[in-house]
């Protein structure tokens, strides 16, 4: 498993996040013949071997076996039924297993994988489909250098990855990254229909608004200044844009996104409460 290219990769379960990481690894060049996806909705396998190449099963079993590397993608209520079947398969095989699901812990995952498995808990995004994804990750002590750096190098080749040492840390990703396109979605959408309220069309102003966000978004990662700067630049004293910033302040915006990341931080934990057994 030293070279990242040469390994197979089996994702069980192939919805939005498995068809964003898919999506963005065979873009980027990976190769198609070497990723398979397990799911039981044929809709879904035939569109990704259709637009993408890869290879599909409807039987979780026969992708365990095929694969070097199983990701496993499916919602984590459904999680523990999932890997209990595939048990026999996960010990005969001894495949590094990737979760992206939020909130089950490794130690359940391990329990019901048969036990003494190297389990990554990754926690990715969305915009991995178009390389711009950014994701947490978490290894258990079975977890070789080699099968990091391979973990790293697939889920570099779809945006970005920091590994956290504890797996709390993942939760915190979570509120950061992993739920937090739908954030800045809400942003947008609300941007969009302040726009539309002053008369302009909502194609006019979605592409204004995403526009922004993109410019915004770019410079900040490719500027030596911090975002508080950023945000100084376009507020000119006794200007427009400090009249805008003063009302998303007088509105408790701060406390707002604490208070909504705190939320989505302390699901994580209900739900790994809630599924862990
Ligand atoms: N959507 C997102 O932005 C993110 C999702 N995640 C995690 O990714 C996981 C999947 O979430 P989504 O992709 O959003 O859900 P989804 O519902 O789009 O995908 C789950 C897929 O699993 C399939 N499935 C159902 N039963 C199955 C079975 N027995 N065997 C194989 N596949 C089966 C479903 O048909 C579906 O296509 C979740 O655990 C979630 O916590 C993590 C980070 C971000
Ligand atoms: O909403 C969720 O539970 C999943 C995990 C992170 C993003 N979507």
């Amino acid at each position: 498993m030293s070279k990242a290219d040469s390994v197979t990769l089996a994702f069980i379960g192939a919805g939005n996040m498995a068809g964003s990481i898919i999506g963005g690894l065979v873009q980027t060049g990976w190769p198609a013949e070497q990723i398979i996806a397990a799911e039981p909705s044929n809709t879904k396998l035939d569109v990704l071997a259709e637009t993408l190449g890869i290879r599909t099963t409807n039987n979780n079993e026969d992708a365990v076996a095929a694969a070097d590397i199983v990701v496993l993608a499916v919602k984590p209520q459904i999680m523990k039924s999932v890997v209990e079947p595939l048990a026999a398969s996960f010990q005969e095989h001894k495949p590094l297993i990737v979760s992206v699901a939020a909130g089950i812990p490794e130690n359940s995952l391990n329990q019901w994988a048969g036990g003494n498995m190297a389990i990554v808990r990754c926690m990715p995004n969305t915009p991995s489909l178009v390389q711009l994804g950014a994701s947490g990750l978490y290894a258990n002590a079975l977890v070789s250098d080699e099968q990091k750096s391979v973990t790293e190098q697939i889920m570099d080749a779809v945006g970005i990855s920091k590994w956290v040492e504890s797996e709390a840390g993942i939760d915190d990703v979570i509120a950061l990254a992993g739920s937090a396109p739908a954030y800045f979605f809400l942003m947008m959408e609300a941007m969009i229909e302040a726009g539309e309220k002053m008369g302009v069309s909502k194609e006019a102003a979605s592409e204004l608004v995403i526009q922004t966000a993109l410019g915004a978004a770019t410079m900040a990662k490719e500027s030596d200044v911090d975002v508080a700067e950023l945000k100084r630049r376009v507020m000119s004293p006794g200007g427009t844009t400090e009249q805008a910033i003063f009302s998303f302040e007088d509105s408790g915006i701060r406390t707002m996104v604490d208070k909504a990341m705190n939320a989505c931080r302390n699901r994580a934990e209900e739900m790994a409460d809630a599924f862990k057994d």
